[in-house]
């Protein structure tokens, strides 16, 4: 089954604002994409435009080369799985009943999830090492727990493609790590069939991390794509987030962008996010 994801000249946008344009990407699975990019610059409005949440406002997103337009939602759900930013649900739903729901496209229509999604649930959990926290409230989590669980009810999906909103945001070091490694493991096929993730970060590292391909965004449009080591220079880095970035290989040989405080690149304006701490 073919269940590329493809966004051809795509505009995004709310109604009356237009956030950005002419966006071209492609997701296949085994693939993960590292979307890297300034606060505000659309990240999340693409990814929810990628999922059919908000209408395109000028090209395409294609699933499966067929118009994701045309999608009915569970079509959707059963070829792409969406990890949004931690957000606390307005009623106290168990974290076993928030992975639950992501068994509901899987289901037939107006039935309940059985034994065997409740196994699959249980052993999404168990991955992210929170299996202890099945029966806690998920309103009660700390901002990280509830990333981590909503990360296991994209699992739980047992979707082709992940699309994932800043997936390490509110995570401890450790538990950074091993998200990292479970995104590696899912492109990799250790999960059975390889998936296509597509994450957003702000730390560039990780795209060096995972060797993933970078798509660079500013004021929704990308500026460059392709291998971290070819996108991520000092320069645009400089460029994209208005601090002095350089790159430089550590004893390891792995690639590690280290901003400079204090200082600004030749010709930057200045900006409120640049630190005058030296
Ligand atoms: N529902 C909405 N209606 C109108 N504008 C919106 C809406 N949601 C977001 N925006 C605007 O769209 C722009 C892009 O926001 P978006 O959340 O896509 O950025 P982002 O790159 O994901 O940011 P961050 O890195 O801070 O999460 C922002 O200016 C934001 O104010």
């Amino acid at each position: 089954m073919d269940v590329r994801l493809a966004a051809q000249g795509l505009a995004i946008g709310y109604p009356g604002r237009r956030i950005g344009a002419g966006i071209d990407l492609e997701l296949a699975p085994g693939g993960i994409l590292c979307l890297l990019g300034p606060n505000g610059c659309g990240k999340t409005t693409l990814f929810r435009t990628l999922l059919g949440l908000i209408p395109a406002q000028g090209g395409e997103v294609l699933l499966g080369g067929r118009p994701l337009a045309a999608a009915r939602r569970a079509e959707i759900a059963r070829a792409i799985a969406y990890v949004p930013q931690a957000h606390a649900p307005p009623f106290p739903y168990r974290a076993l009943d928030i992975v639950l729901m992501g068994r509901t496209a899987r289901l037939p229509a107006l039935s309940q999830p059985g034994a065997r999604d409740r196994e699959i649930a249980l052993r999404a959990l168990d991955r992210l090492g929170i299996g202890d926290l099945a029966q806690a409230d998920y309103s009660r989590l700390s901002g990280g727990q509830r990333q981590l669980v909503l990360i296991a009810r994209a699992l739980a999906q047992e979707t082709p493609l992940m699309v994932m909103d800043e997936p390490t945001a509110s995570l401890d070091f450790g538990n950074q790590a091993r998200v990292l490694a479970e995104i590696a493991g899912l492109a990799g096929g250790a999960g059975g069939e390889p998936l296509g993730v597509v994450l957003s970060t702000h730390d560039p590292d990780q795209a060096f991390a995972l060797g993933a391909e970078v798509v660079l965004m500013k004021e929704g449009r990308i500026l460059a794509r392709g291998r971290p080591e070819a996108v991520l220079t000092g320069e645009a880095l400089s460029t994209v987030y208005g601090v002095p970035v350089s790159v430089e290989r550590t004893e390891g040989g792995r690639l590690v962008c280290l901003p400079a405080l204090g200082r600004r690149p030749p010709g930057q304006a200045a900006s409120p996010e640049v630190m005058d701490i030296a």
